[in-house]
């Protein structure tokens, strides 16, 4: 029986995280983390729940978007996916319950961003830090790109706090040109980072090969992805060996769909998907990505893992569930992206509780 959507809303809700410097990076110095965020209602009482993440302002010009696109725009007709895994023998189900029972129990490798954002202090980040290792944190990424001197400095004190062998990755968020990003990143070399994330201009697609190739002998990767756009453009990345991760981000490709697109590509070509995560509620969404990606793409967890950043899951009905730095597979039905009511309303701009109060003062 067919249903009917008979309501949308669209609600711009917005946490205040520049007040503390969270999420800060070169590019975006004062960031609010924030989603459009869409409910849909139909007549059989069934409800659907969606978001996308920008960083304040960004809402209003993807929420008016949210409520007015035609629902054939985003999800192209060649992006539609089959029933994945169907038509499989005894041996492939044998295996997809191997890898199912391997995230049940270990569940899927991540990494966090929360110790080391750009406008953090020193003191802050070694507390952070000290905290992460005793959860049992060994992969870390720490924002670079705004001077060559306090990156030192910082990288220096992310490998002193976390020793020569836990895994280091610095991101510029696109704060370079080509020649910049390859001498930066050299003078960073020493402190042996395991990928440099958008160096340059995020659809710079030669510019990242050349920055790949230059970087290459330095034992240092190109990791991109978390502002491209479509398909075509990670396509293009691919055959120009032009990243060495895929950092897919599950709200800015548009729909599952493209996402899927791009982990079947990554395959292909055997490079590794290292989501995009954090924001509001990114690492909710991704977390069913990642484990379609090993259970029924990639099957392996070599030089994989999730960002994880550890900000606003409590405004979630099913947040994510990080079990010694690992994300642990989400067991209620559903995409994790309904938001909890009493947090939307206090949050919604500008008419918040959260809002008024920061307005008044
Ligand atoms: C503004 C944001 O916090 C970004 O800095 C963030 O998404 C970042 O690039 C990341 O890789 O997590
Ligand atoms: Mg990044």
């Amino acid at each position: 029986m067919l249903h009917k959507i008979t309501s949308l809303t669209v609600r711009d809700v917005r946490f205040p995280t520049s007040l503390e410097q969270h999420g800060s990076d070169a590019m975006h110095t004062d960031p609010d983390y924030s989603v459009a965020y869409v409910v849909l209602d139909t007549d059989c009482g069934l409800k659907g729940f969606g978001l996308t993440f920008t960083v304040g302002k960004g809402t209003e010009i993807v929420g008016p978007r949210e409520r007015s696109d035609p629902p054939g725009h985003r999800c192209r007709p060649e992006c539609r996916v089959g029933p994945v895994g169907e038509g499989r023998g005894q041996g492939g189900n044998c295996l997809l319950r191997h890898l199912l029972e391997h995230m049940l129990k270990e569940g899927y490798p991540a990494y966090t961003t929360s110790c080391a954002w750009l406008g953090y202090s020193d003191q802050l980040l070694k507390q952070l830090c000290t905290d992460a290792l005793k959860s049992g944190w060994t992969k870390f990424k720490v924002k670079v790109g705004a001077d060559l001197e306090d990156d030192k400095r910082r990288c220096r004190l992310m490998r002193q706090m976390i020793g020569p062998d836990n895994t280091l990755m610095i991101d510029a968020n696109q704060r370079w040109d080509v020649a910049e990003a390859i001498s930066w990143v050299s003078s960073l070399a020493e402190f042996k980072p395991l990928w440099v994330e958008e160096p340059t201009s995020p659809d710079d697609i030669l510019g990242h090969a050349a920055i790949s190739k230059a970087l290459a002998p330095l034992g240092i990767g190109v990791a991109t992805g978390e502002q491209c756009h479509n398909r075509v453009m990670f396509k293009q990345f691919l055959q120009a060996s032009a990243l060495q991760f895929v950092q897919i981000d599950s709200c800015r490709l548009g729909s599952v769909n493209e996402n899927l697109a791009v982990l079947l590509m990554a395959h292909k070509f055997q490079v590794p998907v290292c989501p995009h995560a954090g924001g509001v509620g990114l690492c909710e969404l991704v977390q069913h990505l990642i484990l379609f990606d090993y259970i029924c793409v990639s099957g392996s967890l070599g030089n994989r893992m999730c960002e994880y950043v550890d900000h606003l899951h409590e405004h979630f009905t099913s947040p994510v569930v990080i079990h010694d730095a690992h994300y642990m597979p989400p067991k209620d039905p559903g995409y994790s992206c309904e938001m909890l009511e009493s947090s939307v309303q206090s949050h919604q701009y500008p008419e918040g509780d959260v809002w008024t109060l920061i307005m008044n003062k």
